[in-house]
């Protein structure tokens, strides 16, 4: 009994130290925001008259200011997210795109689905290292030796297209023995041309070869018979005859072979299906066509930057009327190309609507998929 009531009696005295030290403060429950909410604004406009009513307040405004930092932490990682290519590859913005490549089938296939093959004494003797040999050449002239591919890996029968060998004292690298090639597509203006100046910027065994820019070439070449017939094209936003287009590509493929390149970024092609037709023709094995980028974009936002170029460009076709009719050519021709590498797995989306700094992280991410055995 006696024990009893001293248990009592400490209980009060412990109650009331508490009190006086405003643990015991007395307000609205947690959950109970509208009160808090209340609480929390006195802070400011009411002055507390005790402790207790202080720590009230403070405990109130806690709730808000600690939900406030979270969500606005949260919103500007959101808004300006790091330029980290791994959180583009991992943020969640993309989750939802990645969970729909799984379905539809747009995703890179987890296992090869060719065989890859490498010349492996040739691999192991480097500094005796030939020219690609002739009937995986582009050009039918002898090429320079290419520089080494930049990446390494653990057996010549890499899954990549790479020749890559490893011996037990050191890895060797060797250049891939046919020229890559990477079709980057996309709508008129989505940014391809500026994303490939960069890769080439980075990365200096790859070389852009704008279509466009093959063909605006050739027309200013007074010795060409193609180039009125190229100026109409490009005026109406038709393609031009693949013949014309495919052996300026080849052109400038030699070309670029000869000064040691070995990747090709061809842009703004295939953008048809005699386009296709005509690759494979002309072009066909002599070159691995590793993937293609897209870049994807709204009509509206291209339209937007297409009249911006115009204003530097002094191109016949960066004016509304030559605009409208390339959306037009690029929805009925382009995109459904889009369709037979995308069976192929070989398509690779880019969302092209960001910043141009995010989009090129985006890029090499997407780079280092397509060519997976690069330095990216
Ligand atoms: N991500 C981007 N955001 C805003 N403007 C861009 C972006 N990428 C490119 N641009 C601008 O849009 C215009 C078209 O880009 P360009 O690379 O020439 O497109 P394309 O080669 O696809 O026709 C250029 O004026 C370029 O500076
Ligand atoms: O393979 C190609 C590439 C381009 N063009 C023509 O060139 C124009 C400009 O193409 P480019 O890729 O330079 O510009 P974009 O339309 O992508 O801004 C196109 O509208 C077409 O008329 C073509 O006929 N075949």
């Amino acid at each position: 009994m006696a024990t009893c009531s001293l248990t009592g009696a400490r209980r009060i005295l412990l109650h009331r130290w508490v009190r006086q030290l405003g643990d015991s403060v007395q307000g609205p429950q947690l959950m109970d925001l509208p009160g808090n909410w209340q609480k929390a604004k006195e802070f400011f406009t009411k002055p507390a008259l005790s402790y207790g009513q202080y720590k009230q307040q403070c405990v109130s405004l806690r709730i808000f200011a600690f939900s406030g930092i979270c969500g606005g932490c949260v919103l500007s990682l959101a808004m300006f997210p790091p330029k980290s290519s791994y959180w583009i590859t991992w943020s969640p913005l993309y989750w939802l795109s990645y969970a729909k490549q799984c379905f539809t089938g747009a995703a890179p296939p987890l296992f090869l689905e060719k065989q890859h093959g490498a010349q492996v004494a040739a691999l192991l003797r480097p500094e005796t290292q030939a020219p690609a040999p002739s009937d995986t050449d582009v050009s039918t002239v002898a090429v320079a030796p290419a520089p080494a591919a930049t990446t390494t890996a653990t057996s010549a029968a890499s899954a990549s297209p790479c020749s890559v060998a490893s011996s037990a004292s050191a890895t060797v690298l060797a250049a891939p023995a046919k020229p890559r090639v990477v079709f980057v597509l996309g709508g008129p203006g989505a940014g391809k041309g500026t994303q490939c100046a960069k890769i080439c910027d980075a990365y200096p065994q790859w070389q852009h070869i704008s279509a466009g820019d093959c063909l605006r070439a050739e027309r200013q070449d007074p010795n060409s018979k193609d180039g009125e017939l190229i100026n109409s094209y490009i005026k109406d936003g038709k393609i031009v005859p693949v013949q014309i287009t495919v052996r300026l590509l080849h052109k400038a493929m030699q070309k670029g072979q000869k000064e040691g390149k070995t990747d090709f970024l061809i842009d703004g092609f295939p953008r048809n299906w005699d386009n296709v037709n005509g690759w494979e023709e002309v072009i066909g094995d002599s070159a691995e066509v590793m993937g293609v980028l897209f870049f994807e974009a709204s009509l509206a936002e291209m339209e937007k930057r297409l009249l911006g170029r115009s204003v530097t460009s002094g191109r016949v076709d960066d004016n509304l009327e030559s605009i409208r009719k390339r959306f037009a050519t690029y929805e009925k021709e382009t995109k459904p190309i889009l369709e037979k590498y995308q069976k192929e797995h070989k398509v690779f989306k880019i969302d092209a609507m960001q910043s141009v700094d995010f989009v090129w992280a985006h890029t090499q991410t997407k780079l280092r998929e397509v060519v997976p055995c690069q330095q990216v």
